[in-house]
């Protein structure tokens, strides 16, 4: 599996493929049966699309398929068949969907998370990982620590009044991502920030909906006015407005060393000055900064909402962390070299994101070849769904599934870090699993070292813990008490 993922990073074919039976003698996969002409979309309409497409795997296996108009979807449930489709067989499964709406909103393909696998795709994703890594390197940890400082005075200026720290958080993870971006950061109460935050929640969310989907799988549908769709173009020309803004003023006057954008701009000319290789444009680096901020904002607040709301119910798991800060670091805030001396608060991370894997089915892939899973065959242009939310509640893997236990990833818990796939893998491993990674670590750390989380009296129940599926996996709003701790004031 190592070479596998060195091939995947490096974008070389592995030597040797592994063989499949043809179409003719494959089993066909199982599946619900069909609707003449819709097929299987009803049951893509569903509300909590992760919990059905994870019911329907106990009932048709963890391999199913779904026909949706001309298209075939096999939806993979465990951990063991996303790996063997998404690392082993990574040069099979690389693609993305041929999609007209996703065209649309990923500047005609050129994003790095909708793209398809070509190479200039390849070239894309090379610059942007490079730009990232170079900027983390230098500076993410102190970016990551100044924003946990800044989210804590803010929480501490609520007074232990009941709030809704969801917007808190947005902004904490946004202002990591912009910092990195632009050396620019915002103020919750920034129109700019509140406007393209809006934008990209609305892009987040309609772009899950089946109103959507639909266009995809049967074309003339396009023809039909669709109040949904028409609403989604207006919200993808206010982002690419707002991104275009911040990157033109960028460029005349707030350049600043160190940052992807200045990355990005050098990269850009430099690739295209060499004769070989691909041409990037001014669009791709316009189509990086939407991948960051959306990738870089929705999911490590959505995960700190989700690791809140868990904490209330089992309050005593807060105590075990703050108790460990304590002892091993005699109260200083944590380091991310910290993390191995850490077992309990890495214990927390990882049962949230297995429990609430914050992208629950990933992104679609596409097969760009004949290939095969669990010996099936899989014709090209297969689309492949990895259910992470399914795989994380696999009862073969993991002992009562849906229980919240950090304590199964302790020593001896019988949790299986290999079984854990949060970020996806192969050559469309998450693009900033290092920044995300350290994100959850520093801000969980600040956040426990420094506070209780307590249910208000004033609430009759726990947060519900159902979530609201998009492409990102939300919890609804719920009211928090923060009450500082005592080594907080030190
Ligand atoms: C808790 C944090 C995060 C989680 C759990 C997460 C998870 C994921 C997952 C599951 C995918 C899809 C992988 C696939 O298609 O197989 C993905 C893709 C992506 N993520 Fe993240 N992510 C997180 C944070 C971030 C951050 C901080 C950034 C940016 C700085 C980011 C940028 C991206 C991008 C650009 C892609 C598309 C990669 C591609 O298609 O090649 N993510 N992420």
């Amino acid at each position: 599996e190592k070479d596998d993922k060195e091939h995947a990073h490096s974008g070389t074919v592995p030597k040797c493929r592994s063989e499949f039976l043809p179409r003719s003698s494959s089993p066909s996969i199982p599946g619900p049966r069909g609707f003449f002409l819709i097929g299987n979309m009803m049951e893509l309409a569903h509300d909590h699309l992760p919990i059905h497409l994870t019911q329907l795997a106990r009932r048709y296996g963890n391999i199913y398929r779904l026909k949706c108009g001309n298209t075939t979807m096999v939806v993979l449930s465990s951990s063991d068949l996303i790996r063997e489709a998404l690392v082993k067989k990574w040069s099979d499964f690389a693609g993305r969907p041929i999609s007209y709406t996703g065209d649309i909103v990923s500047g005609g393909g050129r994003s790095i998370s909708l793209g398809d696998y070509t190479e200039e795709w390849r070239a894309h994703r090379r610059l942007v990982h490079g730009a990232l890594q170079r900027c983390c390197h230098q500076s993410l940890q102190e970016v990551i620590e100044k924003q946990a400082l800044h989210l804590r005075q803010v929480l501490m200026d609520y007074q232990e009044r009941a709030v809704d720290l969801a917007e808190d958080f947005t902004v904490a993870a946004s202002n990591v991502i912009t910092t990195l971006a632009f050396g620019k950061e915002y103020d919750k109460s920034s129109t700019e920030l509140q406007q393209l935050h809006c934008c990209l929640n609305e892009i987040v969310g309609l772009w899950g909906s089946s109103w959507i989907s639909v266009l995809d799988s049967f074309p003339l549908l396009r023809k039909l006015p669709n109040p949904v769709f028409s609403r989604l173009l207006k919200e993808v020309a206010k982002r690419d407005e707002i991104i275009q803004h911040h990157l033109n003023s960028y460029k005349s006057h707030g350049k600043k060393e160190g940052t992807i954008t200045q990355s990005l701009l050098q990269g850009v000319d430099e690739q295209n000055t060499r004769e070989d290789g691909e041409h990037l444009t001014d669009v791709h680096v316009h189509m990086a900064t939407v991948d960051l901020i959306i990738g870089g904002t929705e999911t490590a607040a959505a995960w700190l909402n989700w690791t809140i709301a868990f904490l209330l119910h089992r309050p005593e798991i807060q105590t075990k962390v703050y108790e460990e800060l304590c002892t091993v670091l005699e109260s200083r805030y944590p380091k991310y070299s910290d993390r191995h001396r850490l077992p309990v608060l890495c214990s927390l991370i990882s049962e949230v994101l297995r429990l609430r894997p914050v992208a629950p089915l990933a992104v679609p892939h596409r097969a760009i070849r004949d290939s095969s899973i669990a010996g099936y065959f899989i014709p090209k242009n297969t689309v492949v769904i990895p259910n992470l939310f399914g795989a994380h509640h696999d009862p073969a893997v993991w002992t009562d599934p849906y229980s919240f236990r950090p304590e199964r990833f302790l020593e001896g818990g019988g949790g299986s870090n290999r079984a854990l796939i949060p970020f996806g893998g192969g050559a469309r491993l998450c693009l900033g699993e290092s920044v995300g990674k350290m994100e959850l670590f520093l801000f969980t750390g600040y956040l426990l070292r420094d506070f209780e989380f307590i249910l208000p009296v004033s609430e009759t129940s726990l947060p519900e813990l159902r979530g609201i599926a998009t492409v990102v996996l939300k919890i609804k709003s719920y009211n928090v008490i923060v009450r500082p701790r005592p080594v907080a004031s030190s």
